[in-house]
């Protein structure tokens, strides 16, 4: 059956073009296995950032998961950091990438301000986004300062993905986007984050902006999947900005490979149908309504 109602956040504008069943927290979780004294991954995993509903449809297909960002602050909304995103905006996008996916694992990250100041209130926080966009799971910043919120939610049905290393939220903490865990004082405090994050129940946990050997340490001693951005192929997954990677978006860090170049198609698509209007080669007969000969 296509037939379908729009009563609810969670229903899909389409039906899914793709056989086969959505990735689940636990399935998640069981892709890492136990091997003598560390843990590993049979297949790296794929994930992506989507914001739209559009998007989500075009990378769901070839995705193991989808992160709403809060990097649609830069992206989408032209901020200067993701400090200003909101629980509004989250819930907007989380709802509409929800509704283009059916077979990746949808995570929506919990903005700046909405769960550091306890665990109730990122149980609060969390709830809303789960109810309003329908997503499988929230991710938040931080290590062992939040393992107590990380338990709160996993030990209360809410999954959660943790993220350490470079927290952008942290922007004006860090004082800077530059690669963490360079000294072995700073590595060793990364490395326990993880570990208290692990140890809280989160399912997985975005490695940031580390250095390689660093994260190949973490992604041996948790039993979690890592998902890297900036962190060397030693992690259980990779994941980019999708903008970045397709070429949409100005300023990209190193560890960004350009897949494409849309900025520049997009760009040639538009001055050509400017010159068209301006010349009035279009519209055409084609593009014309008329009364039929
Ligand atoms: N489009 C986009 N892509 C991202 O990867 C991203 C966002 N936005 N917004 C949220 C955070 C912020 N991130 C960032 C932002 C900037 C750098 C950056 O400029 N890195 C420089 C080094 C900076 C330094 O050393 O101080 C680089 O060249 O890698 C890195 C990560 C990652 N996230
Ligand atoms: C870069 C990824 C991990 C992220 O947190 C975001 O897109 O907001
Ligand atoms: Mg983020």
């Amino acid at each position: 059956m296509s037939t379908y109602t729009l009563d609810t956040a969670t229903s899909r504008a389409t039906p899914s073009p793709v056989p086969g069943k959505r990735m689940t927290v636990p399935a998640l979780k069981g892709r890492k296995k136990a091997d003598g004294d560390r843990f590993v991954t049979e297949q790296p995993l794929v994930m992506l950032t989507a914001y739209t509903m559009r998007n989500a449809q075009l990378l769901d297909p070839h995705c193991d998961l989808l992160l709403v960002g809060d990097s649609l602050g830069q992206v989408i909304y032209g901020l200067p950091s993701t400090v200003p995103v909101t629980m509004e905006m989250m819930c907007a996008h989380g709802a509409a990438v929800v509704r283009g996916s059916w077979h990746a694992l949808v995570a929506v990250d919990m903005p700046f301000g909405s769960y550091e100041a306890s665990p109730e209130q990122a149980f609060a926080s969390a709830a809303r986004v789960m109810k309003e966009t329908g997503c499988a799971a929230v991710k938040l910043e931080g290590g062992e300062a939040m393992a107590p919120t990380v338990r709160f939610l996993t030990e209360r049905g809410i999954p959660v993905f943790a993220h350490v290393g470079l927290t952008p939220q942290a922007v004006n903490a860090l004082g800077g986007y530059g690669a963490r865990g360079r000294s072995e004082a700073e590595a060793a405090k990364i490395l326990g984050d993880a570990r208290a994050v692990a140890d809280a129940g989160a399912f997985a946990v975005v490695l940031e902006g580390v250095m390689e050997s660093l994260a190949e340490e973490i992604t041996r001693a948790v039993p979690i999947p890592t998902i890297g951005i900036g962190a060397s192929p030693q992690c259980d997954g990779q994941i980019l900005v999708t903008e970045d990677m397709l070429g949409l978006f100005e300023r990209t860090p190193r560890f960004v490979k350009r897949y494409d170049d849309l900025a520049g198609r997009i760009g040639e698509a538009v001055a050509t149908y400017a010159d068209e209007v301006r010349t009035r080669s279009f519209p055409t007969s084609d593009q014309t309504y008329r009364p039929k000969a």
